[in-house]
């Protein structure tokens, strides 16, 4: 057999990559599907839409590459994480829309949950922080508000789980009702010391257990598929950041990936060993291979990132394609004293900060779009630098180097203010599909497609270095400048 089909289901498109042996892309299809935004802060997916996109670029990546089921050794799921999916267990249908990770309708019930003191149990047992972000309170507002969820609930009938596990319902047509525990550890509801689902966390989000997916290993059989032609195992599942840390074999204590997509998520792993952050990063499951221990990262999220880029395009109108604003920045040689801070979805990691809004300042009569461009790439390298002091901070080492990777990561001119401001080189690996990468190393594992870790690790190239060049007291007066933007945006 000759390849890994690897399933990355995104926030904004669906795709399907096939990987061979020596960890190459063959082919790739890809289906951006519809975002549903019914109030202000709510986003929402169709989950039929989600299924029915992805089944769509399965098929197209198999006819691109000439391509059948006797061709594929296994198949690796990656997704969007946190977003809940509720379906009926006997129709296979999806109840109501799945909402989306980026959705803030339960910030309220976030806040009431603080005031009531619950936090610290919560970030004890699950390493996350109480946020509209991840999947329990998005659960116990279905239950809430969508009444057939609270009939299907009383019956058994009722299931929930992220989109890893829709999909792997899917495919194996109702068979099985699973997930990983990297994709578990985002829910809210996963202790993610003792591996499994938390019943005073239940209780305190509403949420029965027979509507919870069974938990499983990342790499590992988690069933076969029929639906296209002849039998394919089903053999890892991680949520994209994850399996990204994965792909770029960040798979020793003390190694970093930052991604660069519509968000940045910088994930460091720890190893077997759960590190309590005291600078308000996550801590989250990074995989468990085969039985295996449990390995943990350190993670900070930040919500707006290439998504600023998208706003400059579609918003301002500014640039006509994202990979424009590289040329448009590099027309002048700094911003001139204007900071942009992204803050549109309130503001992740470290700050946390559900009501902060977006905010630009520093403008003058000279500011042109060149200038505003400049400060929209600068803004998320700024996200980016402040998680990583975090992150040293809570390491108590500094950095060697940052491993990137996604769709603005191309953007060499930003990668370059990046390394200046971290003061760490920035490297870029050859494959930038590290997320579907990973996918198919944990499903190629668990066939042993790979022999193992150490096989996969000889696959990771470098495609580009970027050394910091810049001074240590511009340094500096660029981050004073940032934090005095920062603190304008917040609890705005
Ligand atoms: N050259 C570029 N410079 C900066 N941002 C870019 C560039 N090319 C793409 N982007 C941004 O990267 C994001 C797409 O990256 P991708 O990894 O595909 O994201 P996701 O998986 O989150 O959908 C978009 O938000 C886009 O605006
Ligand atoms: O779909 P992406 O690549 O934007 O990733 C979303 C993250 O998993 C959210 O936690």
């Amino acid at each position: 057999m000759k390849y890994i089909l690897a399933l990355d289901q995104g926030t904004t498109s669906s795709r399907s990559i096939l990987f061979d042996k020596a960890g190459k892309v063959i082919a790739t299809a890809q289906k951006e599907f519809t975002q549903h935004y019914p109030q202000p802060g709510w986003v929402e997916h169709d989950a039929s839409e989600i299924w029915d996109t992805q089944l769509r670029t399965i098929k197209d990546v198999l006819k691109k590459a000439k391509a059948t089921s006797r061709d594929i050794a296994a198949i690796g799921i990656t997704n969007q994480r946190e977003t809940t999916v509720a379906w009926n267990k006997k129709t296979g249908k999806p109840v109501g829309k799945a909402i989306v990770w980026q959705d803030r309708r339960t910030a309220a019930f976030c806040d009431r949950l603080k005031a009531k003191g619950a936090e610290s149990m919560i970030r004890h047992k699950t390493g996350l922080v109480v946020d509209a972000y991840f999947s329990a309170t998005k659960m116990n507002w279905m239950l809430k508000h969508v009444p057939e969820t609270k009939e299907l609930a009383k019956t058994g009938d009722l299931a929930f789980g992220t989109v890893d596990s829709w999909l792997l319902w899917n495919l194996t047509e109702g068979r099985v009702h699973a997930t990983d525990v990297s994709n578990a550890s985002r829910t809210m509801l996963y202790d993610i010391t003792k591996g499994e689902w938390d019943a005073e966390l239940m209780k305190l989000f509403g949420v029965p257990a027979s509507a919870l997916p069974e938990v499983r290993p990342s790499s590992g059989i988690f069933g076969e598929t029929l639906l296209l032609g002849g039998s394919i195992p089903v053999a890892g599942i991680a949520g994209d950041q994850q399996a990204a840390l994965f792909g770029q074999v960040c798979t020793t204590p003390g190694m970093v990936k930052n991604t660069f997509g519509t968000g940045c998520f910088m994930l460091m792993h720890t190893g077997t060993k759960r590190i309590a952050s005291g600078n308000n990063l996550l801590t989250t499951v990074a995989w468990q291979i085969g039985d295996g221990e449990l390995e943990y990262a350190v993670e900070g999220s930040v919500f707006i990132a290439g998504a600023v880029v998208q706003w400059l395009r579609d918003g301002l109108g500014i640039i006509k394609k994202s990979s424009e604003v590289e040329a448009l920045a590099a027309q002048v040689s700094d911003t001139g004293g204007v900071y942009l801070v992204p803050a549109f979805a309130g503001l992740g990691a470290p700050h946390w900060d559900q009501y902060a809004r977006g905010l630009m300042c520093g403008i003058t009569r000279g500011t042109t779009k060149a200038h505003i461009a400049r400060a929209a790439l600068e803004g998320i390298a700024f996200q980016v630098t402040d998680i990583l002091h975090a992150m040293q901070a809570d390491a108590g080492v500094k950095l060697r180097e940052l491993r990137v990777d996604g769709g603005a990561s191309n953007n060499n001119l930003m990668m370059q203010f990046q390394a200046d401001l971290l003061g760490v080189p920035v490297v870029r690996p050859v494959v930038t599909e590290t997320t579907a990468l990973g996918a198919a190393y944990l499903a190629g594992l668990a066939v042993r497609f790979w022999k193992n870790q150490a096989e996969i690790a000889t696959q990771w190239k470098t495609d580009r270095r970027f050394e910091p060049t810049m001074k240590a007291a511009q340094r500096k007066s660029l981050l004073s400048g940032w934090n005095r933007a920062l603190e304008r945006t917040k609890g705005a």
